[in-house]
């Protein structure tokens, strides 16, 4: 199935499953990753299992992270069924320690890691007005320091092993689009700006840090929006339709690997240009905003 038939797909199932993302064809060369290990948080939702799959069809060892052990050690299971290399770790990326641990667990398990991609984030869609300080401390602790704890540990063990390293971080469109979920809108903006600083900080450890901004890309995470929100989605670029975690994966390869060797402190939006022309409206566009729609 190609990615315009999956958009025209009327299905309960949001996203890409595992047989689909087991065959999905890529641009990439099979062994491009060979011998390399890739941690990759939120490895098991619907972006983080797109990169998951495409890194270890590549030949990397994938770790994905994660809180649920049954939804990390299922997609586990399935990609060891293909022959590819995957493990999982249960951590909850607010949990320095946890984090901390974790990293030098696989340090030992595999004596290397190479790179890291941050899938793990999410937010609940309100308006900012009625946000309660224990929603907005979810959201900033899940998306702003669950991200740096994991890019802190990771850098601080490629520093002490003079071990090249790259961190890509998943984040969403700042710039404007994006309404409803303005708790995520500061963290993620935090991330890119954090990523921009660390970008020239730790060039000379050759440690490269890249984010990448997906618009709307139709994955089980949808699930926390109305049906009527999400309704709209495909309707958020000028190519009226929702990218694939598919799209997402590929950019991840791009950045992480020799491609990006010269690209740092960059972010790059997978949106269909719905920064250009578009808005999404997570929790229902306002009247006010209708004018003569
Ligand atoms: C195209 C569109 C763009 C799409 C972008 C995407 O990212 S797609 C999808 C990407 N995937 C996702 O977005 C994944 C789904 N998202 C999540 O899991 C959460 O939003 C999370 C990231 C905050 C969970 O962090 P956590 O496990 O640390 O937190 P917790 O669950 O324990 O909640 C803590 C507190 O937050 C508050 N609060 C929570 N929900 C709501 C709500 N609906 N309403 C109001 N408030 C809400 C509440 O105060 C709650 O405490 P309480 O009152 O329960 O004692
Ligand atoms: N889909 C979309 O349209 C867009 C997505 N994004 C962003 O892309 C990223 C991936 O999204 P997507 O795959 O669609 O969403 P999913 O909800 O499918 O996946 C998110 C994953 O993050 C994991 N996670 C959440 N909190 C934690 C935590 N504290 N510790 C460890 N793992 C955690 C979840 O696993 P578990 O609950 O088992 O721990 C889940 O597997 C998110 O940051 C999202 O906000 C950005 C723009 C658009």
């Amino acid at each position: 199935m190609d990615d315009q038939q999956h958009d025209q797909q009327t299905s309960a199932a949001l996203g890409l499953s595992d047989d689909e993302l087991a065959d999905h064809p890529t641009v990439f060369a099979a062994d491009a990753l060979a011998g390399q290990v890739v941690v990759v948080s939120g490895g098991a939702g619907g972006i983080g299992r797109a990169i998951a799959w495409l890194f270890a069809r590549l030949g990397a060892h994938v770790v994905v992270v994660g809180r649920n052990a049954d939804k990390l050690d299922a997609l586990v299971d399935r990609l060891g069924h293909r022959g590819v290399k995957a493990s999982a770790h249960v951590a909850d990326i607010k949990d320095a320690d946890a984090v901390n641990a974790m990293f030098d667990a696989l340090w030992t398990a595999h004596g290397r890691v190479d790179h890291l991609v941050n899938s793990a984030g999410g937010q609940f869609p309100q308006a900012a007005i009625d946000f309660s300080i224990k929603g907005w401390n979810a959201v900033i602790n899940t998306n702003l320091n669950g991200t740096w704890y994991m890019m802190q540990a990771a850098a601080q063990r490629w520093r002490d092993r003079k071990h090249q390293g790259s961190i890509v971080n998943v984040v969403v469109v700042t710039t404007h689009g994006l309404y409803g979920i303005a708790h995520t809108i500061a963290a993620r903006s935090g991330v890119i700006g954090l990523s921009r600083a660390l970008a020239v900080e730790w060039a000379p450890l050759n440690i490269r840090i890249n984010c990448i901004a997906p618009g709307a890309i139709e994955t089980e995470g949808w699930n926390v929006y109305s049906e009527a929100a999400r309704a709209a989605y495909p309707r958020s670029n000028p190519m009226m339709r929702p990218g694939t975690p598919w799209d997402i994966a590929e950019a991840a390869v791009y950045l992480a690997a020799p491609s990006g060797k010269f690209i740092t402190g960059e972010t790059l939006t997978v949106d269909g240009g719905g920064q250009h022309w578009g808005e999404t409206w997570t929790t229902g566009k306002p009247d006010y905003f209708k004018g003569g729609d």
